[in-house]
């Protein structure tokens, strides 16, 4: 884990948690399609130490040699491990937020406490989705293999988010649904801004 000296920046992180198939980067393709053209919605790139082959949602890809040399170099805003991968949230990230804008980035459960510290003004956002239909989504993505999946779903049962202030959207039924949800939310933490400007 990259930690830093926390800070207070003046825009906002929303973070996307869940297990893997709950809808995390369906949701945030929603949000970028409908606010296409807004300057100060910032929707992450990832970089991923995963095959460039594999499909999955669009990020940049290292190798993990060249990850943890990128990482020493200070192009990460915030990183950290899960399913064999590195990921990081680049560090052009933070100059975003010190400028007053909303960044959006998909992350991981895990790293909840750390990114919390990291960013105090941090919106959790998480995906209910019942785990008979995680694990059919999952299956029909087609992205990982039968043990990855199994893996996958084993891993999705052990974190409980428990936090207050964490806005949990239903993906149970169509993806528009929890996609407008999460549109309303970033307008909401838009409108704060605003009222605090
Ligand atoms: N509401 C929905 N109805 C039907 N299919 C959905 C819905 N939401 C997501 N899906 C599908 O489920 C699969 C998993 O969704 P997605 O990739 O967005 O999840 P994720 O949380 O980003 O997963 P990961 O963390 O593994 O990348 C995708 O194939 C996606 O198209
Ligand atoms: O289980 P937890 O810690 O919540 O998340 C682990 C990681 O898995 C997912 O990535 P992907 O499925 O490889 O894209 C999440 O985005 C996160 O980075």
């Amino acid at each position: 884990m990259a930690e830093r000296s926390p800070r207070d920046p003046a825009g906002t992180l929303i973070v996307v948690l869940g297990p893997s198939g709950s809808g995390k980067d369906t949701i945030i393709d929603f949000a970028r399609e409908t606010l296409r053209g807004r300057s100060d919605v910032l929707f992450v790139r990832r970089v991923v130490t995963r095959d460039a082959a594999v499909q999955a949602e669009d990020h940049d890809t290292l190798d993990e040699a060249a990850f943890l040399a990128a990482e020493q170099a200070g192009a990460f805003a915030f990183t950290w491990k899960a399913h064999g991968l590195s990921y990081g949230l680049p560090s052009s990230m933070d100059g975003h937020l010190a400028l007053g804008g909303i960044a959006i980035a998909n992350g991981s459960r895990a790293t909840l406490p750390d990114l919390r510290r990291r960013y105090p003004t941090l919106v959790p956002v998480t995906l209910a989705v019942a785990p008979d239909v995680l694990a059919a989504r999952i299956a029909a993505r087609g992205r990982e293999s039968e043990a990855e999946i199994a893996a996958r779903l084993q891993r999705a049962e052990r974190f409980a988010l428990d936090t207050p202030d964490l806005t949990i959207i239903d993906n149970n039924g169509a993806p528009e649904i929890a996609g407008r949800a999460f549109v309303r939310l970033i307008e909401q933490v838009s409108a704060r801004h605003h009222a605090i400007a």
